[in-house]
């Protein structure tokens, strides 16, 4: 039975990798050093996928890959029917944050929002009852504020340096966010017995209990 687990690039990566190993999962070959996209691993039939982190829900929800490593700031811009989301590996730690310029009030009324996370930032200020214009940019959403693009943005912070360095200021918290194994529902199914044995296996590593 084939089992397809799609990897999140980038620094998520780099923390799972060890998570992995600790499950007794390991790529075949340096997965740093190569230019492959897909990597077979020392279990038969077990193989890897390194995808963009956005890309993941989406291979993970058409079954084009089983299981799959998110940060959980990606899959709340994502449909999640047909997802499962058993176990949170406590990697790339961080917040999604409402920021702005330092000091600077937020003028009365609409107000616009810069942002690469536009459903969390949708709902955020949708439950507050704030009318908020968002625009979706890709990514340097530091500069929306200094350059007169938006009133504030939403934004992943960690330390906090790369907002203090542009003279902006964390505000609300939204989101905690890390990173979190997700499932095909049907894999769940049609593949139970592996990827049980898996998540089990991850979840010790990790040192949680699974929610499914
Ligand atoms: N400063 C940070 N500290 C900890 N975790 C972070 C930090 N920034 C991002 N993350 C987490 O790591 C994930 C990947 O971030 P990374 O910066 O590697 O990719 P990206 O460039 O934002 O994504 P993409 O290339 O897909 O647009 C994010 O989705 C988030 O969950
Ligand atoms: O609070 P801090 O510790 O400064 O971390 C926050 C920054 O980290 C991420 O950027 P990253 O370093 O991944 O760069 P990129 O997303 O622009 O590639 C995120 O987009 C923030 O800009």
């Amino acid at each position: 039975m084939q089992i397809t687990i799609a990897l999140t690039k980038g620094r998520i990566l780099k923390e799972t990798l060890p998570l992995l190993a600790a499950a007794g999962l390991e790529p075949a070959e340096d997965i740093f050093s190569s230019r492959k996209l897909i990597f077979d691993t020392n279990r038969e039939g077990v193989r890897l996928l390194l995808l963009r982190g956005s890309d993941v829900p989406t291979y993970v929800q058409h079954g084009a890959a089983d299981l799959g490593v998110a940060g959980k700031d990606t899959l709340l811009e994502h449909r999640t029917d047909g997802i499962y989301e058993p176990l949170d590996l406590g990697i790339a730690r961080c917040r999604l944050m409402t920021a702005g310029i330092r000091g600077a009030e937020l003028p009365r009324g609409r107000i616009k929002v810069a942002t690469k996370f536009v459903e969390s930032a949708r709902r955020y200020y949708a439950a507050r009852g704030r009318q908020a214009d968002i625009i979706k940019l890709y990514g340097a959403m530091e500069l929306a504020p200094l350059m007169g693009l938006a009133d504030e943005i939403v934004d992943i912070v960690d330390t906090g340096n790369t907002l203090k360095a542009n003279g902006l200021e964390a505000r609300d918290t939204i989101a905690q966010i890390s990173s979190r194994l997700i499932v095909n529902k049907a894999s769940m199914k049609m593949k139970y017995e592996p990827i049980r044995a898996l998540v089990d296996r991850l979840a010790e590593a990790v040192g949680t209990e699974p929610v499914a």
